[in-house]
Formats: C-alpha cells, structure tokens, sequence
C-alpha cells in the first residue's frame, strides 16, 4: 500500500514508474494489487482545495503552477491513490489559444459567443507548447514530487468540447450541437477535426512535459446513437489517440452512460475502456475486445452505509479479475459533498481486498 507514501519517499527512478500498479494494469501485466484513483479526485470534496481556491476563479487557478502542484497532490496525500490527475480543465486549451469561455461556479463552462458556422471557428488554431508555460511548469514540478506515483495528463474529446462551444454552456440534451451535426456536417467537421488537433496537440505537451498516461474524456458521447457516433465523432477522436499513440503512454478512453458505444470507443485507439457505473462491469469487459478497463462504482454510492459500498467494490473488484487489466475509479466523478473519509477507506478496502487475491 502506498497511503501517505508522496510525503515520505525518496526519489524514485524511472524503472519503478514504469513498474507501478497503475501503469501495469494499464498495460494488462499482473499487479500486486488493483490500482485505484478517481475521476475528480483533486477538486470540491476537499475542504484543503476549497482553502486553497478561495477567492481565485477556477480558470485562474489553472495558471498558476504552485497551487495546481499543491491541489494534484492534496488527494494523492489523503487517500494514497495510485495515480494523480493533473489539476487543470477541458475548456483550459481552449481559453488558452483565446476562446472567450469562462467556468462560472456551480454551473460548469459557459463560452461568450457559440460557434455554429465556419467564420465562427476563427478562434481554432493549433495549440503550441508557448500558449500553455504554466501547464509545462506544473506537470514538471508534479513529476519531481510526484516520484512513483504516475502523473495523468487529460483532454476533452471534440465532441465534449463541441457540445461546450456550440450549445455556449452545459446542456442536458446537445440539441443545438446535434442540430449543427446534422444540418450542416461541413461545418461539423471543420470544427471537430479543430478540436482533434487541439486535443491531440494538448495531450502532446502534457506527455512531453512528463505525464505519464493520458485520459481522454468524452463524457457526453453517451448521448449519441451509435451510427451517429460512428459516423460525425469516432474518426476525430480517432484521430487524437492515434496521433497520442506515438507518444508510447497508455490511453484512457471514458464516457459517460456510453454503454452501447464501448466497442466503439475501445476500437478508436483506446488502451484502456473507461466503463460507467450503468454497465455491470463484466460486460463492459466483454465489449471492449480484450482491453483493460477502469471503473464502475456509483459516484453516489459514498452516501450509502459503508457494507453496501464494500459489496459493491468487492463485486467490481472480482468482476475486473477477467480483463487483463483493471484499474478500480468511479463511473464518474466525485459528487461535491462527498466525505474524504469513505473515498480513503475505499482506497484502503481495493488496496487490501485485491492484493489477497
Ligand atoms: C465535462 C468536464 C469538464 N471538466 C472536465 C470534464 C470531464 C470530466 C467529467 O465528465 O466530469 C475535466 C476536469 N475538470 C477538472 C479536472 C481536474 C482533475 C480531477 O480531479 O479530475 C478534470 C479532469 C477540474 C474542475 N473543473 C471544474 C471544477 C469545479 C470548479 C470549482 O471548484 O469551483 C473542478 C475542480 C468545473 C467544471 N468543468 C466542467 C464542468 C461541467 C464543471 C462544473 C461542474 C463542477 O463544478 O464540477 C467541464
């Protein structure tokens, strides 16, 4: 078990990264136990990330090196996870390369002026390594810190960020970016293979300043019919994990309610599927062609008394022995009020239950 160890080990070299739980599973070789993280683990439900944010808006946060080390590394200290995700947010490449967007609290990205025909795309250039100094500084300063603990770098899909740019905020039902996908597919795919190249481009510096994986979050996917996905979406993420592919780190692949779409997301470039927790997890293992997978747990199942929440994760836990490898997380990410204390005792609870075998 690893818990606290970010504070007290000594420098690592590069063989016991490469050796590490996490990136072993991700690559489907044994592990001494079932790696675990999870999605949002650095951010809300941390009253040392709500000290530390008070007074400074997210998207400000985000450039500022030495509070993106300390909000990384806040959950890797309390709940000794195997894995850090690097501190930052999907639209951040976006506002980096002059998008006018903005995170307003507790309603998510909200962008000044949607994009809906080419002559709205203007914004959309390649991202360069100059645009983002203080991503390069903070993923450095990570690694230094980080020693073993892999570091995972992450971008948003194009049809995430699409949904973002075209609908101008969050949306329940993406009618506005389907009516653009539809109605006029020039424009559709002018603007996802933009973001593609932004996202591949994004990912590229995140890897080259020393991220040690990368996730690719196309957390509204979900939303689509699969022809539909095939057809306007998969060849652009295509695209990004396949231009990530020659970085030679793993590459995670997560949706949210994508059950019908993981063989398709899994067949995109994935090394690793990331399954919700609406699949049972061994059948997600069964559409993703022999892949590792990451999940499943109930983000809200830390409310429920905590046999219930020990059930649940010995099932997902027995569950993911099938797959050639597995990397336990939440479907989603943590829900705000979630108390640290259960997501420690179930880093715990992996940690002890899957190393007895
Ligand atoms: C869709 C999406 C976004 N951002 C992200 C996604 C994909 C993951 C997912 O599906 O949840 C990814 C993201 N956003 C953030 C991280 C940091 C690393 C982590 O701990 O996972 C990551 C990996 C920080 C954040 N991004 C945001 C916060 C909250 C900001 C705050 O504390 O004021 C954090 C810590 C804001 C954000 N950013 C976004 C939304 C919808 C929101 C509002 C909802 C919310 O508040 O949680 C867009």
């Amino acid at each position: 078990m690893n818990t606290s160890a970010a504070q007290t080990r000594p420098t690592h070299t590069g063989t016991d990264l490469a050796d590490s739980a996490f990136l072993r599973a991700c690559r489907g070789e044994p592990v001494p136990h079932t790696p675990v993280w999870f999605m949002r683990q650095a951010g809300r439900s941390l009253p040392e990330y709500r000290a530390l944010r008070e007074g400074v808006p997210m998207l400000e946060s985000c450039t500022r090196p030495e509070q993106v080390v300390e909000i990384t590394m806040q959950p890797v200290r309390r709940y000794g996870v195997d894995a850090a995700i690097f501190y930052s947010d999907i639209m951040v490449p976006l506002k980096a390369i002059g998008v006018d967007l903005d995170i307003v609290p507790g309603v998510g990205p909200v962008v000044a002026e949607p994009m809906r025909s080419l002559d709205d795309l203007a914004p959309l250039r390649p991202i360069e390594p100059g645009d983002v100094p203080y991503v390069i500084e903070s993923i450095r300063g990570l690694t230094a810190e980080l020693g073993g603990t892999p570091l995972i770098g992450f971008a948003g899909a194009p049809f995430t960020l699409a949904s973002y740019l075209v609908e101008g905020g969050p949306s329940k039902d993406h009618a506005a970016t389907k009516a653009l996908m539809y109605g006029r597919p020039d424009v559709w795919h002018e603007l996802l293979g933009r973001l593609a190249t932004i996202a591949a481009g994004f990912l590229r510096i995140q890897v080259e300043a020393g991220a040690s994986a990368v996730q690719l979050f196309d957390s509204w996917a979900g939303s689509l019919a699969p022809d539909d996905y095939d057809r306007y979406v998969r060849p652009h993420s295509e695209a990004v994990l396949a231009e990530v592919g020659t970085l030679g780190v793993p590459r995670i692949h997560f949706g949210v309610g994508t059950g019908e779409l993981l063989g398709s997301m899994a067949a995109a470039g994935a090394d690793v599927v990331g399954v919700d927790w609406r699949v049972p997890l061994a059948a997600g293992i069964d559409r993703v062609d022999g892949r590792p997978v990451q999940g499943n747990l109930d983000p809200s199942l830390v409310f429920a008394p905590w046999e219930i929440v020990a059930e649940k994760a010995a099932g997902i836990l027995t569950a993911g022995q099938k797959a050639p490898g597995h990397i336990f997380n939440l479907g989603h990410g943590v829900l705000p009020r979630t108390d640290p204390d259960v997501l420690a005792r179930l880093v715990d609870f992996v940690h002890t239950e899957s190393a007895r075998g």
